[in-house]
């Protein structure tokens, strides 16, 4: 086994596992569904993702891009180059250890989660599917860190002493970010500044996931995250230069091409029922590239414990209520509802 597939999590040691999978399976055409490399690409002609800059919100743009993508590219976000870049480094260096280091090393308050995105309030992987091979599990790998508890962490680990400070920094300039954007759309939709009794938005609920997608030789499937909106009020993507995200537009999938320095934000299922459906929580979904691993950094921010969330749409609900019932979801019918169970049939 080389170093690098000793780093995968056991069920992701491809080559040669999955091998009996794609002689079994007809191989799907990825040639329109390549390798999403920016560098080299003009996004300028080939990507219609709104760009907001954060400097200088055009008002009218972000009311468009929440209304009718539920994502958008921010630029001019005011985080250092530097830190963007070390954070990627810093995870990619984690990632390439051993798979039995990474679950020793990365205990509570982090978590070490592997196979799917849907973790338990404590952090534990949720609804891991049986079988082996994407399609059948997420091909992700990740560690789950709570901004909050950061400073509980007690480590002598150089790689991940730095990586708590850098996510430190990070977490601090998200904040920041997510804070400012969600003034400006609850301005747009005319909000009360705060929830019944609470706020929409509570830098103390942010989260932050670091992902690799293992690159994948073999053209089972290419989906590393099945489509999936967020359940967070607002969510912070950086992605290396990889490519792979996608968000669905008029019942297509749109590359979100990777462009150094800028962030993806997308709108969550909170914003959605916040706003009363006037925005919309973004369906997305990942793709494996087949070289290259890679990785991306999320941020996710919640409303505060005690916000109520209501509107014509919606039957009154807090966002613990609508994770609980997530989770209920994911363990009993497998897949997750969201929206749906908190809408009044009309
Ligand atoms: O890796 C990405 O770019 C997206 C991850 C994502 O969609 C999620 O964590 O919900
Ligand atoms: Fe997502």
């Amino acid at each position: 086994m080389s170093i690098e597939e000793s780093s995968y999590p056991p069920q992701f040691r491809h080559h040669s596992l999955h091998l009996q999978d794609a002689q079994l399976q007809p191989s799907s055409s990825s040639s329109s569904l390549g390798p999403d490399i920016a560098v080299g690409t003009d996004d300028s002609v080939t990507d219609p993702i709104p760009i907001i800059d954060l400097q200088l919100i055009d008002r009218e743009r972000l009311q468009e891009a929440c209304r009718s993508w539920g994502l958008f590219r921010l630029v001019n976000h005011g985080v250092p180059l530097t830190i963007l870049t070390e954070i990627q480094e810093l995870a990619a260096r984690l990632f390439s250890l051993p798979f039995d280091t990474k679950k020793e090393l990365l205990g509570s308050p982090l978590s070490y989660f592997w196979g799917t995105p849907v973790l338990t309030p404590s952090g534990a992987a949720l609804g891991l599917g049986v079988g082996v091979g994407p399609g059948k599990i997420n091909w992700v790998e990740g560690l789950n860190a709570p901004l909050g508890k950061l400073p509980q962490l007690k480590t002598e680990d150089p790689l991940l002493s730095s990586l708590r400070s850098c996510l430190q920094q990070y977490g601090a300039h998200l904040g920041r970010i997510a804070t400012s954007l969600f003034h400006v759309m609850s301005q747009d939709l005319n909000l009360q500044p705060k929830a019944q009794s609470g706020c929409y938005i509570s830098e103390s609920t942010g989260f932050v996931r670091v992902y690799r997608y293992p690159h994948y030789p073999l053209e089972i499937s290419n989906l590393g995250m099945d489509a999936h909106t967020d359940s967070s009020l607002l969510t912070i993507l950086c992605q290396d230069d990889v490519g792979g995200l996608e968000v669905i537009r008029g019942g297509e999938w749109i590359p979100v091409r990777p462009t150094p320095g800028t962030l993806v934000i997308n709108l969550g299922d909170m914003m959605q029922a916040i706003s009363d459906d006037e925005y919309k929580s973004a369906i997305h979904r990942v793709k494996i590239n087949e070289h290259k691993d890679r990785i991306s950094i999320g941020y996710f921010v919640f409303p505060g414990e005690d916000a109520v969330i209501q509107g014509s749409n919606y039957r009154p609900f807090k966002y613990s209520e609508f994770q609980e019932q997530v989770q209920k979801d994911v363990k009993t019918l497998g897949f997750k509802v969201g929206l749906e169970r908190f809408k009044i049939i009309q």
